[in-house]
Parts: C-alpha cells; sequence; structure tokens
C-alpha cells in the first residue's frame, strides 16, 4: 500500500534528518515509527503526504508515485492526526467535522449526518458533544475529534503524529484501544508517530525503530523486536524491561496449555479466554493469588496456565 525506497531528507541547513529508509505498509496495517526525539520521524510522515519533499528516493502509494501526484488531490486520500489537532476554535465540534464532507461537496444535511456517525465512532455523543466549542472538551476529547475529522474523507491511509501524546497516561491507554477497534472495523493502512515504546508495542503489527540521524535501527513486529533486538541500540530502546512487555504482545498458544485433569479446584480461580495475552493470563492468576488460571473457549475449558507454563509460552514463541 505504502513504500518508501531509498528516501532520504538532509535539511537546507545540512542537518540530515532521514536516511535511505525502506520502509512498506501493508494495506490495513499498522506501522509505528518509534524513537527518540529528533530522529525523522515526524519528517518521515510528512514525506508521505509531501508536507516534506525528500532529497533522495522515491515514496509510493497503491503504485504511484507521491512525488509525481498532485499534492492536494495525494492529501485527500490521507488522513492526517497531528497532536495540536488543529480543531478550528471558533466552530462548534459537529462543524470541525462536517469541513471535510463539505469540502467534498457533500450537502450541509448528509455532511451533518456522516459528522454526527464519526462523533458516534469515536465514542463522542453527538448530540451532547456536537454543539460544543473544542475549549469545552477535556484534551481526550478534542483528541477524538481530530480522529473523527481524520476519518470524515474516509481515507484509506491515515498519518498519525504523537495522535496520544497530549492526554494522561489511563485516558492514553483508552484512545489507543478504542483507535485500534475502529482500525480493524475500518481496515485503514496507518503508520502512527510515538516516542513511546509502550505505544509502539501495543499499537504496531510492526514497528520501525528510528535512531538519532535518521537511520532504521529495527523493523519488525512487537515480537520480533522484543525477542531479538539487532543490535545494543534497540536492545536498549526496548529496555530492560522487555521480558515483561513480551508477556503484553504473545499471545496464548493452546497447543501448550496443560490438561485441567487433576488441577483442585480450589487452586482455579477466574478463567480467562484462550484469546488473551500471557499478560492477562499471569495478572489473573496474580489478582485471583493462585497458582494458575483456566483457559476457555467459549464455555469450554480447554487447558489451564501456570508460571512454568507461561515461561515454556514465551520460549516457544521465538522459534
Ligand atoms: N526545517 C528544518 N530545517 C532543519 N532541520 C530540521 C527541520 N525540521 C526538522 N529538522 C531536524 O531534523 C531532525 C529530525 O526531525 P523530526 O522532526 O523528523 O524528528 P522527530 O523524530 O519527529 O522528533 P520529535 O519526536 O522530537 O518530534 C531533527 O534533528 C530536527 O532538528
Amino acid at each position: 500500500m505504502i513504500r518508501l525506497v531509498g528516501v532520504g531528507k538532509t535539511y537546507e541547513d545540512g542537518t540530515v534528518a532521514v536516511q535511505e529508509l525502506d520502509l512498506d505498509v501493508q494495506r490495513g496495517e499498522l506501522v509505528v515509527l518509534v524513537g527518540p526525539s529528533g530522529c525523522g520521524k515526524s519528517t518521515t510522515l510528512k514525506m508521505i503526504n509531501r508536507l516534506i519533499e525528500p532529497t533522495s528516493g522515491q515514496i509510493f502509494i497503491d503504485g504511484q508515485d507521491v512525488t509525481q501526484a498532485d499534492p492536494v488531490q495525494l492529501r485527500r486520500g490521507i488522513g492526517y492526526v497531528i497532536q495540536q489537532i488543529g480543531l478550528f476554535p471558533h466552530q462548534k465540534v459537529i462543524r470541525n467535522v462536517m469541513t471535510v464532507p463539505l469540502l467534498y461537496g457533500e450537502s450541509t444535511a448528509t455532511a451533518r449526518e456522516r459528522a454526527r456517525e464519526l462523533l458516534d465512532l469515536v465514542g463522542l455523543d453527538a448530540a451532547t458533544y456536537g454543539d460544543r466549542y473544542p475549549h469545552q472538551l477535556s484534551g481526550g476529547q478534542r483528541q477524538r475529534v481530530g480522529v473523527a475529522r481524520a476519518l470524515a474523507a474516509n481515507p484509506p491511509v491515515l498519518l498519525m503524529d504523537e495522535p496520544f501524546g497530549a492526554v494522561d497516561p489511563v485516558v492514553r491507554i483508552r484512545l489507543q484501544d478504542e483507535f485500534l477497534k475502529i482500525q480493524r472495523e475500518l481496515g485503514k493502512s496507518v503508520v502512527l508517530v510515538t516516542h513511546d515504546i509502550d505505544e509502539a508495542v501495543r499499537m504496531g503489527d510492526r514497528v520501525a525503530v528510528f535512531e538519532t540521524g535518521g537511520r532504521l535501527a529495527q523493523f519488525g513486529t512487537p515480537a520480533q523486536l522484543l525477542a531479538h533486538p539487532a543490535d545494543e541500540y534497540v536492545e536498549d530502546f526496548v529496555g530492560a524491561t522487555r521480558g515483561l512487555r513480551r508477556l503484553t504482545v504473545t499471545p496464548i498458544d493452546p497447543e501448550h496449555l496443560e490438561p485441567l485433569d487433576g488441577v483442585s479446584t480450589g487452586d482455579l480461580g477466574s478463567a480467562i479466554d484462550v484469546d488473551a495475552t500471557l499478560e492477562e493470563a499471569l495478572a489473573a492468576m496474580l489478582r485471583d493469588d493462585k497458582p494458575l488460571v483456566g483457559v476457555r473457549s467459549g464455555a469450554q475449558f480447554v487447558g489451564v496456565l501456570t508460571p512454568a507454563g507461561i515461561h515454556r509460552q514465551l520460549r516457544a514463541s521465538l522459534k
């Protein structure tokens, strides 16, 4: 869907922001660019919608070279969400979201209907919030309006620059979860920039770890990065607690569960779903203060997990 081939950007003052970057984003995939401040993440994002022109290389969207595309036409097919969302302060929320459909020549009634649907989609009741002005919303609510507006054109591609940056950690996780749900429903191809490795690992189908100077240090699934950091830099960046993070990204493998036979009912706390992650399994054991946790598929018990079993599953997932 999106392909960067040998893309580089050197600013006029000689700053090398991005070097020789090769990157691809499949249709419906969410790719996260992560790295320390100034490593070239935003520059990369803005080259995709041509807010910044690359100094070398090529960028293709759906096989079309973006440098050959009309920038205005190009940006209409690409939603763009930034941290300072840039809502129009003197327009009501509903009007802010309607801007895009109106731009596309929809009637006011259709645009209003579409804006209502989108606000609902991002979890804002249009009747309650539609008639407010942006300053009458919380940071998290404003962020949602930004996402609704970016989705309004129904673009196949969405670029997001620190979209959840301005909100507190609890709201941030909720927004991340909600966005992942929307993303799965709508199947957009998304490139998301963050400096937060936890956000990267939670959200990315694949994660690109950047190093200062615009070098791509590693590109892979969260599980690959955490289990096999390519070099010391990535190892350091994913952190000493990467073992814990691996629990978050490793799903339960039903093949490696232990049988339920012989387990005393006293040892069994609540059961978790077979679609859960190892982190959720361990969390259930700790919460219930039990040495194991039951795993079910629908109403059916399929086995149990113990801490040793979690360790075995983590090891098996490396293979
Ligand atoms: N217009 C410009 N002229 C010169 N240098 C620039 C310009 N814009 C950005 N840079 C430099 O390019 C490098 C990459 O910047 P970029 O904004 O892409 O980084 P980033 O990884 O998104 O950082 P942050 O997480 O802090 O936003 C930085 O060293 C920055 O100072």
